[in-house]
């Protein structure tokens, strides 16, 4: 993305810039661009971010011609943190944020609830109104305009393997994008600006940590995953091979080491939670989310007649087992009719749909000048 394009896409003094904030049920994400000398990566992980922040920031962080894309993230129950890191930012983009056609003096661009919840918090700290930008409008518009400008994108994920897939622009629609925030959304992408919600899911990646802590007395999305790597399903799902003495169940299409029941074991070994190993807990819920999430996309994109699946949101996060769940639950229940994808900027199409809500230069957006 050209944040500082000498073809005038952004009109402002040299030092000024533009900054879009996604204020979601756990997770704040700010997308700004800058320009000049004054920042370095380094910048990026000053402030108290969270650990996801610093592992997308490892991927994320682009160097631009003339500009720098930066990406952040706080906890939103931290939201105070943020309001800091504004602040601090504050100098830097010339004292703050001018909206093109504006009267209002600090004006940035929000999307997510905590854009509605967090309003009047921003304007009393500091002084900066939120202009809201509805969610669904930016999450598409951030992945139209990845799909479309940024090379190596979109990649497939199965057994270990990325796959990186060069999506064709005239080829790009429909499509089905299942954005996995605390909850999910899941919207049917028929071109630019052009999108119905068709379904939605409570049991997404607030279900994943809210019942991982209770369960394994995790303190935080990072160990909770890191638990997951070294837990066994097994010891806690209910496989069809317990249920069918070890046997497979052929005529219906299922092998013995199947899950049959997701945390089905429990039911009849009468062990305390104590009892299971909390790296198997983190590993079946894991396995229960991603795989039911896999199964309900895969029931939208037939119900729609749609074979790509975008899959982005923070629950993401680029993590293997997360994503090998979902690419085989996608391939088996579509009996590989359809195919899941994954966004290497995942977590920010939401805060990126709303950078592009300013009055910026589209064409030279989608020039492929992001990396
Ligand atoms: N460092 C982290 N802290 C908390 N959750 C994290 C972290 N990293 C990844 N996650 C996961 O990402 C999810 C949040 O994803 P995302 O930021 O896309 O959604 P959101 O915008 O907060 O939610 P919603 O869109 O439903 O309001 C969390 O529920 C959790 O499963
Ligand atoms: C409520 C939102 C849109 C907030 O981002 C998200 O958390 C979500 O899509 N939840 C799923 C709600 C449902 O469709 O049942």
């Amino acid at each position: 993305m050209d944040c500082g394009s000498q073809t005038g896409s952004i009109p402002d003094s040299p030092r000024s810039s533009h900054l879009a904030i996604d204020i979601g049920g756990s997770l704040i994400k700010l997308v700004y661009c800058s320009r000049g000398s004054g920042e370095s990566a380094a910048d990026e992980n000053c402030c108290s971010s969270t650990e996801s922040a610093k592992i997308s920031n490892g991927i994320n962080f682009h160097s631009l011609r003339g500009g720098r894309l930066h990406f952040q993230t706080f906890e939103t129950s931290k939201v105070a943190d943020c309001i800091e890191f504004i602040r601090s930012k504050k100098t830097d983009f010339g004292g703050g944020w001018h909206l093109e056609g504006s009267k209002e003096k600090n004006v940035i661009k929000a999307t997510g609830g905590g854009a509605y919840k967090f309003a009047d918090l921003f304007k009393e700290q500091l002084d900066i109104v939120l202009d809201k930008q509805d969610e669904m409008d930016c999450l598409v518009a951030g992945a139209n305009f990845l799909l479309k400008a940024v090379h190596h994108e979109a990649f497939t994920y199965r057994d270990g393997v990325k796959d990186f897939v060069q999506i064709n622009d005239k080829d790009l629609f429909p499509y089905l994008l299942v954005n996995i925030g605390s909850g999910v959304s899941m919207i049917k992408v028929d071109g630019i600006g052009k999108f119905e919600r068709v379904s939605g899911t409570s049991v997404g990646g607030g279900t994943f940590l809210g019942l991982g802590k209770l369960l394994t007395q995790c303190k935080s999305f990072d160990e909770l995953l890191e638990l997951s790597h070294k837990g066994n399903n097994r010891v806690v799902d209910m496989l069809v091979g317990d249920i069918y003495g070890g046997n497979d169940y052929n005529k219906i299409g299922l092998a013995s080491t199947n899950i049959a029941s997701s945390f089905g074991k429990a039911i009849s070994e009468d062990k305390e939670l104590h009892e299971y190993q909390p790296e198997d807990i983190s590993r079946s819920l894991l396995r229960m989310i991603s795989n039911n999430i896999g199964q309900i996309s895969y029931l939208n994109a037939l119900r729609y007649g749609l074979k790509r699946i975008f899959f982005g949101g923070f629950f993401i996060c680029g993590h293997a087992y997360t994503m090998d769940t979902i690419s085989v639950a996608v391939h088996y229940w579509s009996k590989g009719e359809a195919e899941a994808l994954f966004l290497r900027h995942e977590g920010f199409l939401g805060a990126l749909g709303a950078l592009m809500s300013y009055n910026i230069d589209k064409s030279s957006l989608l020039q492929g000048q992001i990396s």
